[in-house]
């Protein structure tokens, strides 16, 4: 019998990681435990890229400071570890570049290690050799793609068409409504691996930032370095939480040339309507494997 061929992946994550939470990286376990349960992958590596600053999200604390808490929770792993590029660059970068400069490395790479020198630069999809880079989110990040002016229709066709996208479920969103609703995302849904988060949770950054300044515990939601980190360098307060307050998120700004703090507000609140879409419904029983064509639930 022919044994069918194992496509290795690198797992890409790109966020904020302000803090870094357990929750990332239970993440990409998640996910690396899907897609080797198909049997078709097999997962090398997990690369987690922290925004740089010129994201300009609100409360964003420093790029050095967030690499040192990601660093710190990966360095007892053997397969995740933190990308430093994305943050090297004097700029913001859109999510796809980024995307784009580790396949090209990992091309590169694997062309200089090919004896027989007969590699041509191909598409990531037409390429069968050589690992893939999948990007790894959470359900909200795939929902911002209907956040308008936040991503470029021709960025969210290259990931999701070329690279391929792996998406664990998130309380309070629906990926699967989501993707039925999406004409781009339905066309690749065959690349979009939705990983059902058996265990509910409402883990956040934005919660661990909360409890962090109103001298809370972090409930053990943090890896142990990472909380001893934010401790000696203070780093949670009332005042860093208003960094970037009025300021415009930089895809907003690029997408739309908006520099008033009123455009991001009304994005915001865009954002704050999509999260409405809640539902909780996940996959009916199945919790690793969801068939678009297989199973029905009740779309309008
Ligand atoms: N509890 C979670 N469940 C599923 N995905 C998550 C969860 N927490 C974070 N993620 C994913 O991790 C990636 C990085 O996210 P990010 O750094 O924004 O973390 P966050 O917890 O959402 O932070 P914040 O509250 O500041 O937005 C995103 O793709 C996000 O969807
Ligand atoms: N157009 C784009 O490429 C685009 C738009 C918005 C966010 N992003 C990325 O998505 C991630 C979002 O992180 P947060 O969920 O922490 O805001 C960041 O890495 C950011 O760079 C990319
Ligand atoms: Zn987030």
């Amino acid at each position: 019998m022919k044994c069918p061929s194992v496509t290795s992946v690198v797992l890409l994550a790109c966020g904020s990681f302000n803090p870094i939470t357990n929750m990332h990286l239970r993440m990409f376990e998640l996910a690396r435990d899907h897609l080797e349960d198909t049997g078709q992958y097999r997962v090398l590596i997990g690369i987690i890229s922290p925004v740089g600053d010129g994201y300009k999200k609100k409360g964003l604390i420093e790029v050095s400071q967030r690499q040192e808490m990601a660093r710190l929770a990966t360095e007892n792993s053997d397969w995740i570890a933190v990308g430093f590029w994305e943050s090297m660059q004097p700029d913001w970068v859109e999510t796809v570049e980024v995307i784009r400069h580790y396949y090209d490395t990992l091309f590169e790479t694997q062309q200089e290690s090919d004896e027989t020198d007969t590699f041509e630069a191909s598409s990531p999809q037409n390429r069968s050799d050589g690992p893939q880079v999948m990007l790894l989110c959470g359900a909200d990040f795939l929902e911002s793609f209907g956040v308008p002016d936040l991503w470029k229709e021709e960025d969210i066709e290259e990931i999701v068409g070329d690279y391929g996208l792996v998406c664990i479920t998130r309380s309070g969103y629906n990926p699967y409504k989501f993707i039925h609703k999406s004409d781009v995302l339905w066309k690749h849904r065959r690349n979009i691996h939705l990983v059902h988060e058996c265990v509910t949770n409402d883990i956040s950054a934005t919660h661990m930032r909360r409890a962090l300044r109103r001298g809370q515990s972090s409930g053990n939601l943090l890896p142990d370095a990472v909380v001893s980190y934010i401790q000696q360098n203070n780093l949670y307060s009332a005042e860093s939480e208003q960094k970037n307050g009025d300021v415009v998120l930089e895809p907003l700004q690029r997408n739309s040339g908006d520099t008033r703090a009123e455009g991001f507000t009304a994005a915001a609140a865009r954002t704050e309507v999509l999260a409405d879409v809640r539902v909780s419904s996940c996959p009916p029983s199945d919790c690793a494997v969801f068939d678009f064509d297989r199973i029905k639930y009740g779309v309008s």
